[in-house]
């Protein structure tokens, strides 16, 4: 049997109704224009306000259509000379989804109408760019005094009046079924007359609760409503039924470029404990989370729906990896979007330490004037040890040289030397020779207490001691005790083994108050640059994923850079790495004679990831057949 595509062409004689303001585009078109019309009047923010409130009242059915125009045309003060600039402004507010999914305008042309109490000026330049037939249009037209100002509408057209959409409806007599895509009461009011089939609230812009309550189905998209229907998609499911799960404050950027796309985005300013994130993860997808959320193995039981993982961070030791991957959860990081931001506050501190300046500070704020050299040192000439030299110690390495430090490193694996960094042999080596010490080592597990009595036994008389990578990494009551005995003269920690899960919440150390230290809140990459850079980064990697199946840059999953899907169906298949799957899947192509377009895998110790690319045509068996192969962890359809 040969599946039917899901590019349906439309039922015999189905119309589509589609309301321009806040549906069609993201904005309501006269408050646009009041934007542009009352430009330099003193009191435009309130008038505009006031505009803004009446579309309200008027989308949620308070007040009637024709007051609503009437009140609002007045306080525009519009001139035919701002329509330019707002079918500009508006051309540039077309929603997301249907920007995305212009096919399904295209390929419906005849059966679509825009039916809108807005104004033909602005609408038909609007939906014509995207197919709609300029005679499908009804809306209303302004009216001119003789110097060109809009002084109102032509009271002729029945979508001036109240009720004048089912009036439009009612002379257009359209002989099918009718389904209205809307996001106000008057798109409501088409259904309740008996004209249409089905009401769809549309609440991509806009979500009115009396709007919604009166739909026969919400639709946050486009999508959903052509998914709903079985039509013409650019989505082979709806992003808004795929929940994204955002923790621990990320960067508003990465909320705004996931709700672009669509998705059904959920928020939390802190982290969650395990029991909470159980609770909150039933039903997400995607999950986007910093440095303190712990995703564990029981987590990640409770989360079947979990495709991806995105850590909005450099570290990944908080999450259970080995899990995901055997559950075929994809985890990708940001591994240098706050590194730079790191090695500005180890610089920092580093100065700051040496010269003594906290103390110094604390005593100024108490009165005391102690100026003096004593204990002040510059960093010029010093050694500066650093263990781990990875995408931190490197940079560090390189902008303390550019300060006159002599830089030593000790790192697990054999690393190149940038400019005069000199290599130790081993950690004990470094220990001894360094006068500042930073610790720059990733969180994995056989780390804990890497800086520990003996350790901190091994450092020089008056060392500066740093750690900015993770706080298991140092023991705290050794480090506590190498302050109190004076053996580390200061100290910059901005990790610690236990953190607050947020603002609201005490930081309990025995760190607190120790002279000469410096506490900051894991900030290390904390600025705006660094997060904004991550915002962008870590849902670009999702999405790719999501989207397309590559996982470039992925921290579990076997890497595959994929093409762009063209003219054809995408079939992922995650697998337990056990031999013979491929050639399962190969054997069950082969039988139902599938044109093989492309064709991708590779593995790693856990799974293997293959992705096939067919022709667009085929039995539907072909896929049942291939989510029951033996050891299929996951597997996924993409058009
Ligand atoms: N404070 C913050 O806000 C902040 C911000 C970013 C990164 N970090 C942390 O900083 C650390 C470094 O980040 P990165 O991007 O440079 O990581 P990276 O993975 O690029 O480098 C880590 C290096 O440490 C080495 N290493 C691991 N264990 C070692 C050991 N026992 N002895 C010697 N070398 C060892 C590795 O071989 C690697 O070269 C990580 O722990 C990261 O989570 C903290
Ligand atoms: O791993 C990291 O990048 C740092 O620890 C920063 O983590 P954060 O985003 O939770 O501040």
């Amino acid at each position: 049997m040969i599946t039917q595509s899901p590019t349906l062409g439309p039922a015999e004689q189905t119309f589509y109704i589609i309301d321009f303001d806040s549906t069609f585009t993201k904005v309501e078109a006269l408050d646009v224009l009041g934007e542009i019309s009352l430009i330099g009047r003193p009191d435009r923010n309130d008038v505009l306000d006031q505009i803004k409130a009446i579309t309200d009242r008027g989308m949620s059915g308070e007040i009637g259509l024709a007051d609503s125009l009437a009140l609002r045309l007045k306080l525009l003060n519009a001139h035919r000379d701002h329509l330019p600039a707002l079918i500009e402004t508006l051309m540039g507010k077309i929603s997301d989804s249907f920007q995305r999914n212009q096919a399904f305008i295209t390929e419906n042309a005849d059966h679509i109408y825009v039916v809108s109490s807005g104004f033909q000026e602005f609408i038909v330049p609007i939906v014509t760019s995207l197919g709609v037939k300029e005679s499908h249009v009804f809306a209303n037209t302004f009216t001119y005094d003789e110097t060109g100002n809009i002084v109102g509408c032509d009271l002729e057209n029945p979508l001036a009046s109240d009720g004048g959409k089912v009036k439009l409806m009612r002379n257009l007599n359209l002989d099918g079924d009718v389904y209205v895509i809307g996001d106000g009461y008057t798109d409501y009011e088409i259904r309740e007359a008996g004209l249409a089939n089905k009401f769809y609230a549309f609440t991509e812009n806009v979500a009115r609760i009396k709007v919604m309550e009166k739909a026969d189905h919400i639709t946050p998209s486009l999508d959903e409503f052509l998914f709903d229907n079985k039509l013409s998609r650019s989505q082979s499911y709806p992003k808004s039924r795929i929940k994204v799960l955002l923790l621990e404050n990320v960067h508003p950027i990465a909320v705004q470029l996931f709700e672009q796309e669509g998705f059904n985005v959920e928020i939390h300013k802190g982290a969650l404990d395990e029991d909470e994130l159980i609770e909150a993860i039933r039903d997400v997808s995607i999950l986007g989370i910093r440095s303190k959320t712990m995703v564990t193995r029981r987590v990640l039981e409770n989360a079947n729906k979990l495709m991806t993982i995105g850590a909005f961070c450099i570290g990944t030791n908080q999450i259970d990896l080995s899990t995901c991957t055997e559950r075929g959860i994809a985890v990708f990081n940001a591994p240098y979007s706050n590194t730079r931001s790191v090695v500005e506050l180890a610089i920092g501190e580093i100065i700051m330490l040496i010269r003594g300046i906290v103390p110094k500070s604390n005593s100024m704020h108490r009165g005391e004037w102690d100026k003096s050299a004593k204990n002040s040192y510059e960093v010029r000439g010093k050694k500066l040890g650093l263990v781990g030299y990875g995408n931190i110690g490197t940079q560090l390495s390189v902008v303390a040289e550019a300060l006159g430090m002599e830089v030593y490193f000790y790192d697990a694996v054999d690393k190149l030397a940038l400019g005069n960094a000199r290599k130790c042999k081993s950690l004990d080596e470094l220990l001894a020779i360094a006068d500042i010490i930073s610790l720059h080592t990733d969180g994995r597990k056989e780390n804990k207490n890497l800086i520990s009595y003996r350790e901190f036994g091994l450092m020089k008389n008056g060392v500066i001691f740093l750690n900015l990578s993770r706080g298991h990494i140092v023991d705290i009551p050794a480090l506590v005790d190498a302050i109190e005995r004076g053996k580390v003269i200061g100290a910059g920690i901005d990790v610690f083994p236990q953190e607050p899960k947020t603002n609201s919440e005490e930081f309990i150390s025995t760190l607190r108050n120790l002279p000469n230290v410096i506490l900051t809140p894991h900030i290390g990459g904390s600025t705006e640059e660094a997060q904004a850079n991550i915002g962008q980064f870590v849902p670009g990697k999702l999405l790719e994923y999501i989207n397309n199946g590559s996982t470039y840059g992925s921290v579990n999953f076997p890497e595959l850079q994929l093409p762009l899907l063209k003219d054809s169906h995408r079939l992922l298949h995650i697998h337990t790495n056990v031999p013979g799957i491929l050639a399962r899947m190969n054997n069950i192509f082969a039988s139902y004679e599938i044109n093989i377009q492309g064709q991708y895998l590779k593995t790693n110790e856990q799974i293997g990831y293959v992705i096939t690319d067919i022709a667009k045509e085929y039995a539907d068996a072909v896929v049942s057949e291939l989510r029951v192969i033996d050891n299929t962890i996951k597997f996924r359809l993409l058009y």
